[in-house]
């Protein structure tokens, strides 16, 4: 792969677009993410604890801010670098760091509600729906049942990003391309995924549905990554940018669970410590401060240090990044690899299976259930009226309204589970629940 094709700023969907000499394209970029809808929303969202009451503990919003400054910061050590090595032009750490900025703030705008629980939940209740499917279930192509039976919030994101979000009235957010390439993490579709025969960190989960594919293949040529045939179509390996988003991304959730495991009570002071302290790798500012003011120190400290290690091993890997055969993260090829598992180890053991948690996790399933219950007639009265919004009667109309539903470019079952699965993936953790009460009376 080559940097004057990965680093193209050019726009989806915006041919006519001009870079202004104040404004680099990058710049652009970040301020259509932040200012968009669904990237508000995610403070609203899940990222361990749902609902949760003291305003210390993370939300996605806070999170994807956070990744966005690491990623910001391996961007510009990396950029860096690479202008020396003269693999960019001068000044060229500046796009490189504004890209893996922008994808990381949109890296999580996919998710869904209630976190990995919700895309659980949302997937679960469309596997319920394809086992003795009526209506729209029955009309949907086999090969496409993956999409909504395994809810992947990633591919959702690419959604909104290169499509549904309106910038404009129309296209998607109109990012540059790479951006959209720095954000995917999993460049496959759901159905091709199935038939890839080989063990890729890139093809562990589908980055995008079907609906989207087109896009993304073009998007794929422009920048030139590299494409790959499977039995059932082709997919690619990831731009080598995505491999910062990832580390700044790992980076960020695997140190500040254990600091938010502190605030909300599931992991002792003592604990915490001891799991930061050898990332931190100093303790000499401890003696006579606060534990807060302890856990900030090492949680600051152990970023910085995490930060110079992932740099480190993309420049190791560097041949490896570019030509697509690099299938570890930055993180588990860098020297911090252990201390991460630790804190992988004991966020898997005390954190994610910690009682509050997995109640709330149980209501949030049930309140997802209720709302796809409730809303999906709908759809299914949309087919039999030809997919005429105009032409629904009855309670249907009134429902669309309350929910303020859009039903635009639904035109057959296939777009209309998605519309469906866009509608309730977009809601907050807080709305899902008003959602719930409202559709079932309860
Ligand atoms: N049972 C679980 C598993 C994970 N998490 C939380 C821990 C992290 O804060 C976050 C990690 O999820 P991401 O979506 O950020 O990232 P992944 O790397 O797990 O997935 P992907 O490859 O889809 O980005 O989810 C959780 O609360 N409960």
């Amino acid at each position: 792969m080559e940097w004057s094709k990965l680093l193209n700023g050019s726009r989806l969907n915006e041919a006519d677009y001009e870079e202004q000499p104040h404004r680099p394209s990058y710049v652009r970029d970040l301020d259509r993410i932040v200012f968009s809808a669904p990237f508000r929303r995610l403070a609203n969202k899940t990222q361990v604890h749902p609902l949760h009451d003291h305003d210390h503990i993370h939300h996605r919003l806070i999170h994807s801010v956070e990744t966005g400054s690491v990623g910001r910061s391996l961007g510009m050590q990396i950029g860096h670098w690479l202008e020396q090595n003269g693999q960019i032009p001068s000044g060229g750490k500046h796009t490189v760091s504004g890209v893996v900025q922008s994808a990381c703030l949109a890296h999580d705008i996919g998710n869904p509600p209630f976190g990995h629980s919700g895309e659980a939940a949302i997937g679960s209740w469309f596997q319920e729906r394809f086992i003795t499917p009526s209506g729209l279930f029955t009309e949907m192509d086999k090969i496409l049942r993956s999409e909504f039976e395994e809810f992947e919030g990633n591919a959702q994101g690419f959604r909104i990003i290169a499509n549904t979000e309106m910038y404009r009235g129309a296209g998607g957010m109109r990012l540059t391309k790479s951006v959209l390439g720095a954000f995917s993490k999993y460049p496959v579709s759901a159905h091709v995924k199935a038939s890839v025969d080989e063990n890729y960190c890139g093809t562990k989960k589908f980055g995008f549905f079907m609906s989207e594919a087109p896009v993304f293949t073009s998007v794929a040529a422009d920048l030139g990554l590299i494409e790959q045939k499977a039995k059932s179509g082709s997919w690619w390996r990831r731009h080598p940018l995505v491999f910062l988003v990832e580390a700044a991304d790992d980076i960020c959730y695997n140190i500040l669970d254990i600091e938010d495991a502190c605030t909300a009570g599931d992991l002792s002071f003592e604990t915490v410590k001891g799991a930061l302290a050898p990332i931190a790798g100093s303790n000499t500012f401890l003696d006579g401060k606060s534990e807060e003011e302890q856990v900030s120190y090492l949680r600051a400290k152990g970023i910085g240090t995490a930060i110079d290690a992932c740099v480190e091993a993309f420049k190791e890997n560097y041949q490896d990044i570019m030509s697509g055969t690099f299938t570890s993260s930055l993180i588990e090829s860098s020297t911090k690899a252990q201390d991460f598992q630790n804190l992988k180890d004991m966020a898997r053991r005390q954190i994610f299976k910690a009682k509050r948690k997995t109640e709330l996790e149980v209501s949030g399933r049930n309140v997802l259930h209720r709302v796809l219950t409730g809303v999906y007639p709908i759809y299914e009265a949309l087919g039999k009226v030809g997919w005429d919004a105009e032409r629904l009667q009855g309670y249907n109309p009134q429902l669309v309204r309350a929910l303020g539903l859009e039903l635009r470019g639904v035109t057959d079952a296939y777009s209309a589970l998605h519309s469906l699965t866009d509608y309730v993936s977009g809601m907050t953790d807080r709305y899902t629940v008003k959602i719930a009460r409202m559709v079932s009376g309860t």
